[in-house]
């Protein structure tokens, strides 16, 4: 992938496309990051080697792709700032920011954009992304693909045709590695109060995820089977799974994921007015 890629904002997000590029073979060279503190990029410039800057119009230039990865909350006062070196660049523009629609992002650059809005995820450090993309109608078919390889460099890439889909990928992915951490954190403490050392139940716990996901992957058995595969009749596993399907756990994925989605539709609602 030879192109030079500049992240506006070094933070989480752009911490993890970043080092997953690099672990996939990007030259450190080629990628510049942008924050307006200094330790901050002190600190990543170390870990990865990237170039640095706090002078975001500087890092437009000569890029061929500009990651946008600041905080939704301040996105326009970034984006109308760096307008005038974007229009005179004309780079493919990624947003990774929640919400934010591509119509709002573009008018703060300035328009005729080619806008990718990408919902990456942070399992992108380690090359097991998955993030969902949408392209607006200036970005060309060389542009998308571009967008395609950089992501798929950190994980998988899922594109939707209807923007307002990135609202669901948010709950279904791109806040997503959240609810398994938290799943991680509970059983760990039931797992102590069982009796077991929590190094012991920690290590268990996250082998066990990482050898459900890869069986679910490789398997041609779907998610349903291989539960069933788990639960003997009368067995333990029927008794977890039936407390849980008791406490309705679905609902309560279901609902949280809404409750997600609806939190990306309000934020797009709020910062396109502000
Ligand atoms: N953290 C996550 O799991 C995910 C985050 N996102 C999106 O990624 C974006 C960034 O989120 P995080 O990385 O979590 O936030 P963060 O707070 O870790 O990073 C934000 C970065 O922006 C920098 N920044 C602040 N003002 C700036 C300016 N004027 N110019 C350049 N850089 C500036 C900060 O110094 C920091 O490096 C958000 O829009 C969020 O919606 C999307 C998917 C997942
Ligand atoms: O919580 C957030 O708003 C961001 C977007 C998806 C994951 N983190």
């Amino acid at each position: 992938m030879a192109s030079k890629i500049t992240f506006i904002g070094a933070g989480n997000m752009a911490g993890a496309i970043i080092g997953g590029l690099i672990e996939s073979g990007v030259a450190p060279s080629d990628i510049t990051a942008t924050a307006p503190n200094e330790s901050e990029l002190a600190s990543l410039k170390q870990r990865l080697g990237v170039n640095t800057q706090t002078d975001n119009n500087a890092a437009v230039k000569d890029a061929n792709v500009v990651v946008l990865a600041v905080k939704p909350q301040i996105m326009r006062s970034v984006c109308e700032a760096m307008s005038t070196s974007v229009q005179q660049q004309s780079p493919l523009v990624i947003s990774i920011a929640a919400g934010l629609d591509a119509d709002t992002i573009d008018q703060w650059l300035g328009g005729k954009t080619a806008l990718v809005r990408c919902m990456p995820n942070t399992p992108s450090l380690v090359g097991i992304g998955a993030s969902g993309l949408y392209a607006n109608g200036a970005v060309s078919e060389a542009q998308r693909t571009q967008a395609t390889q950089l992501m798929e460099a950190v994980g998988i890439v899922e594109w939707v045709e209807d923007e307002h889909l990135l609202d669901a990928v948010t709950a279904v992915s791109g806040s997503a590695p959240a609810y398994f951490f938290l799943m991680f954190e509970a059983m760990e403490e039931a797992a102590v109060k069982l009796g077991l050392p929590a190094a012991t139940a920690r290590r268990l716990a996250i082998q066990t995820a990482l050898g459900a996901a890869t069986m679910a992957q490789q398997s041609d058995k779907d998610p349903a089977t291989l539960k069933q595969n788990v639960m003997s009749p009368g067995g333990t596993t029927e008794r977890a799974i039936q407390h849980m399907e008791d406490a309705q756990l679905r609902t309560t994925i279901a609902d949280a994921m809404q409750a997600c989605a609806d939190r990306a539709q309000a934020m797009a609602k709020e910062l396109s007015a502000s």
